[in-house]
């Protein structure tokens, strides 16, 4: 394994203008995720207690937007093997499923990574979960309820989808008071004025947050019908959403499932 990157891609002389998933980024993504947002870690392992709690046995778990692997790794390590569920990581860069099929090896066929473009169509077939982390924040905001449509109608009875997102304050008043602590705590991650600065010019119209409120009201519109906020820190937000499922939202037991996986 690589040695792992330290973030410095905007204290470079060549920092980039525009923020792009490519080699650059792919370089240092899991030193930058790590210390760009807060909790990460906290919350990787809150949806994979929610992943543990959806996922049903003979199904597909998806990570759209999974980038190197980290998260799809730590729920194939969570969910053992007898569990019957298999892993499908979703990207469109290039440099970002290198680093996926390489740090997902060791799962062999329990963990898959496949090119796709969450603009364009998506087959997600037998999805008990899907996850999307500080994804569809980078989405056309005019693309994003089609995408939660799409996921809602692939879901099986009782799925869930799990999304964090970066988000804006509900109240505009307060939204720069989140934001400067935000960069309060890049800061004390190691990140100087310039770097901060510089990458906040190169997201402009490349990462567009919603309000929580908002992305509430695109996935209710989807179709989902039980929607909670599971995590909130200033500007990031995660929320959890149902699909309704036959008699029941909440995961059968095992012997349930197991019936009513023969009568499909
Ligand atoms: C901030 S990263 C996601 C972080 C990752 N989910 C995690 O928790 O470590 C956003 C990811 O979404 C991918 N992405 C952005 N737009 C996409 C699209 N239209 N289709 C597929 N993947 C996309 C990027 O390549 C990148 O890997
Ligand atoms: O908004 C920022 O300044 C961030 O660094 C956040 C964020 C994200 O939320 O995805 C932006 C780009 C990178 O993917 C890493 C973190």
């Amino acid at each position: 394994m690589t040695p792992r990157q330290r973030d410095d891609l905007f204290a470079r002389d060549d920092a980039p203008e525009k923020f792009e998933f490519n080699e650059s980024v792919a370089r240092v993504f899991d030193n930058m995720l790590e210390r760009s947002v807060p909790f990460y870690k906290e919350c990787q392992q809150m949806v994979v207690s929610l992943t543990a709690t959806y996922a049903q046995p003979g199904t597909r778990v998806y990570d759209l937007g999974c980038s190197t692997g980290t998260l799809v790794r730590e729920m194939a390590r969570a969910l053992s093997a007898s569990s019957d569920v298999r892993f499908v990581g979703i990207d469109n860069s290039d440099a970002m499923i290198k680093k996926a099929r390489r740090k997902l090896k060791e799962f062999g066929g329990r963990c898959e990574v496949v090119a796709g473009d969450l603009n364009g169509p998506l087959e997600l077939a037998d999805a008990s979960v899907v996850v999307m982390n500080y994804t569809l924040q980078f989405l056309p905001p005019a693309k994003r309820q089609a995408l939660l449509k799409r996921i809602h109608q692939s879901l099986l009875p009782g799925g869930a989808l799990i999304l964090i997102e970066k988000v804006k304050a509900e109240a505009e008043t307060l939204d720069p008071v989140f934001v400067e602590r935000y960069y309060a705590y890049k800061r004390e991650m190691g990140y100087s004025r310039m770097e901060i600065s510089r990458k906040r010019e190169a997201l402009e119209q490349v990462l567009v947050p919603l309000r929580p409120g908002e992305n509430v009201t695109i996935l209710e519109k989807a179709g989902f019908r039980d929607v909670d906020v599971f995590f909130k820190w200033f500007n990031f937000c995660g929320f959890v959403a149902l699909r309704r499922g036959g008699s029941n939202t909440r995961p059968a037991s095992g012997k349930k499932r197991a019936k009513a996986r023969k009568s499909r």
